[in-house]
């Protein structure tokens, strides 16, 4: 007699274990339910039902995809974002929770500083479009652009805002930092970044799902994983209106990235704010112009 889904579960739980993944159980039913396409509830009335010998190659191979250190979130396709889910790929980052503070952090301070308006908003290096897409869908009188220098990974956000129904409201710019915008810096009001800030030669000692798995473009900050920062605040400097930079850093960070924010003329309050964990993790500067 074959198995059923219970035992494919144990199988699978034991199968990971062994693997040395962390969360053995917690990881097999979330490919498993994934997997059956299934939520929590049903997926334990499936648990009696016979287990389709069918399906036992291709389940296989997410868990040996697993075992060899992919993330999870690649294998399935998506993760949750500002509690709506994003298509993810190995051309783009998976986005982190502490990123949804960066945009937190946006959507308190923007109209605040700047006014109940239709502001532009430019996401530089949009990866998933997390960033841009969540501020479409707070702000649909928002005005937003994304650049990203991957291709890829822009194709990939133009299908999520898709699915989310903003892809015809968000401006896509395949390109470098703010170059293909300096003719227009004077209609940005908000500059959004969370940039590659990991040092290069720290990339290899990141944890293997990490440093294996996710765009190296979406890490490495160059040398001393400030390079963005500095690219950006040249650029963002060039132009003298009043203006919001909201900047994800690392948490060893803050300190210089507020001191290339404090050149730009006229950023006479620089800020930096924690994460959840009490990790400094933006930056934002109040240009005045
Ligand atoms: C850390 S990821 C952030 C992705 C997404 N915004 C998020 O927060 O999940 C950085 C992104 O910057 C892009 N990138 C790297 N260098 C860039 C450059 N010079 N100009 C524009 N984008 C760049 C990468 O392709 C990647 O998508």
């Amino acid at each position: 007699m074959g198995m059923n889904v219970r035992e494919a579960f144990q199988r699978a739980s034991s199968f990971l274990r062994g693997a040395g993944v962390e969360s053995p159980e917690f990881e097999a039913e979330l490919l498993l339910r994934r997997f059956l396409g299934v939520d929590r509830a049903r997926f334990f009335l499936l648990f009696r039902d016979p287990w389709q010998e069918e399906w036992t190659a291709p389940f296989q191979n997410w868990l040996n995809r697993r075992a060899a250190g992919e993330p999870l979130q690649y294998i399935i396709g998506d993760q949750e974002f500002y509690g709506r889910l994003f298509q993810v790929n190995p051309s783009v980052l998976i986005p982190r929770p502490e990123t949804e503070g960066l945009v937190e952090t946006v959507l308190e301070e923007a109209e605040r500083f700047l006014g109940k308006r239709a502001l532009h908003v430019v996401d530089v290096g949009t990866g998933s479009g997390a960033i841009a897409i969540t501020l479409a869908l707070e702000k649909p009188e928002w005005q937003v652009t994304a650049i990203d220098l991957s291709s890829e990974a822009l194709a990939t956000a133009k299908d999520n805002a898709h699915r989310h129904g903003v892809k015809e409201k968000i401006t896509w710019i395949h390109g470098s930092y703010l170059t293909p915008l300096l003719p227009d810096l004077p209609t940005i009001d908000v500059l959004v970044s969370n940039p590659p800030y990991i040092p290069s030669a720290v990339i290899p000692a990141l944890e293997k799902q990490v440093q294996a798995f996710e765009p190296r473009l979406a890490l490495d900050g160059g040398e001393d994983g400030l390079e963005p920062y500095r690219v950006l605040t040249e650029q963002f400097g060039k132009w003298s209106g009043k203006r919001l930079v909201c900047f994800e850093i690392g948490a060893d960070q803050g300190g210089e990235v507020a001191g290339l924010v404090k050149k730009i003329s006229g950023a006479e309050r620089v800020e930096i704010r924690q994460d959840l964990a009490g990790r400094d993790r933006v930056v934002i500067g109040f240009i005045s112009g």
